[in-house]
């Protein structure tokens, strides 16, 4: 079963298990993006005010007709599903480690509970290779699987295809806070996006574990494309209930993370979010992180504060704070993990 046996690192505490059954979110927009081809104004207003209420009311909404060609996303999965079923020893070429970050893992943690699943982690853009690595350096370099015949030109096929998505969303949330259309577009100029694949296996104790544990997205968009298994719980903002994204075919499932709640100064909500597991189906989704440049300053946007709307949060470095993130989902650590919370003003420490 994907090579987990359950034990107690992946158990999580009683306030944390999932109950027997979630209901599914109802209510979560799903977005037609067809009209944006068509350039007419009035129509892409349109998209931009159900993209803002979305991203106010839920932090999360699905979306059709967002232009990635069925047969690429197809690729993609197809070349998921043929790395997680390599054997152990094959998978274990390509691990990650601390000084290379990127590759194949089996024990993240999420909050210090061991999560239920394994992953592969790419970077969209692999920074310029460093002349020399120094000691501790860590190198950002994707380790592609040896004699998986078409994986690099799927996922790289598919990470083109998602990074125009992502631009387009970028547009329609700038449009929503009534910016320029293209105000947020240089904090991307050498993205840090990164693209995960997830395989959940079943799981004997779907009752006492969770496939990811509840956390946030730290950076700006994130893309998800799931299979038809579900397990993905989204906390609903008008009751802090636990509710399911039910599964729409050919859609992607978008959230907005801490980088635009900053920057939008609490117009918009990252939403935490978790997935469950369950005993008799694996899952596999991918999400896409479409994340900031190293050296972009996250602060809220100077048009959207003033003396009515004083900013909420303190200035940080992307770099620095995602950085620091990954370190902390690498191992156990003793505290909690760094949050945006942490620079909310009048609680910085
Ligand atoms: O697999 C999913 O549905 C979501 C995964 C997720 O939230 C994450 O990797 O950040
Ligand atoms: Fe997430």
């Amino acid at each position: 079963m994907g090579g987990l046996s359950m034990d107690q690192s992946f158990v999580q505490a009683p306030e944390h298990r999932p109950k027997p059954t979630v209901t599914e979110a109802a209510g979560i927009p799903l977005i037609d993006l067809a009209p944006l081809a068509s350039g007419d104004a009035a129509a892409v207003d349109a998209l931009a005010a159900e993209v803002g209420a979305a991203s106010r009311d839920w932090g999360f909404f699905l979306v059709v007709g967002h232009g990635v060609p069925a047969g690429t996303v197809a690729r993609a999965t197809e070349a998921q599903r043929a790395f997680f079923a390599l054997p152990a020893e094959r998978k274990a070429a390509v691990r990650r480690s601390e000084a290379e970050p990127l590759g194949y893992y089996e024990s993240e943690h999420t909050k210090n509970v061991r999560d239920w699943k394994e992953v592969f982690d790419l970077v969209a853009r692999e920074p310029p290779p460093p002349a020399a690595v120094a000691a501790g350096e860590v190198v950002y370099e994707n380790k592609w699987p040896e004699d998986l015949p078409g994986f690099r030109e799927a996922l790289e096929e598919y990470m083109n295809a998602l990074e125009e998505l992502a631009f387009k969303l970028l547009e329609l949330l700038a449009r929503s806070l009534n910016l320029r259309p293209d105000r947020l577009h240089g904090f991307f100029e050498h993205p840090t996006t990164f693209f995960r694949l997830n395989h959940y296996p079943p799981c004997p104790s779907p009752d006492l574990a969770l496939g990811v544990g509840r956390h946030k997205d730290p950076g700006a968009l994130t893309i998800l494309y799931q299979d038809d298994v579900g397990g993905l719980d989204v906390r609903r903002r008008s009751d802090g209930e636990w509710a399911r994204v039910k599964f729409v075919p050919d859609s992607f499932i978008i959230n907005v993370g801490d980088t635009v709640q900053v920057w939008s100064n609490d117009r918009y909500e990252s939403a935490e979010h978790r997935v469950s597991v369950n005993r008799e189906k694996a899952r596999f989704s991918m999400p896409y992180f479409f994340n900031p440049a190293t050296d972009a300053v996250v602060e809220p946007l100077e048009e959207l504060v003033g003396e009515e709307d004083p900013p909420r949060y303190s200035a940080y470095s992307w770099g620095d704070f995602f950085r620091t993130k990954l370190s902390g989902n690498y191992k156990k650590l003793e505290v909690e993990n760094l949050q945006i919370e942490h620079f909310r003003k009048g609680l910085e420490v």
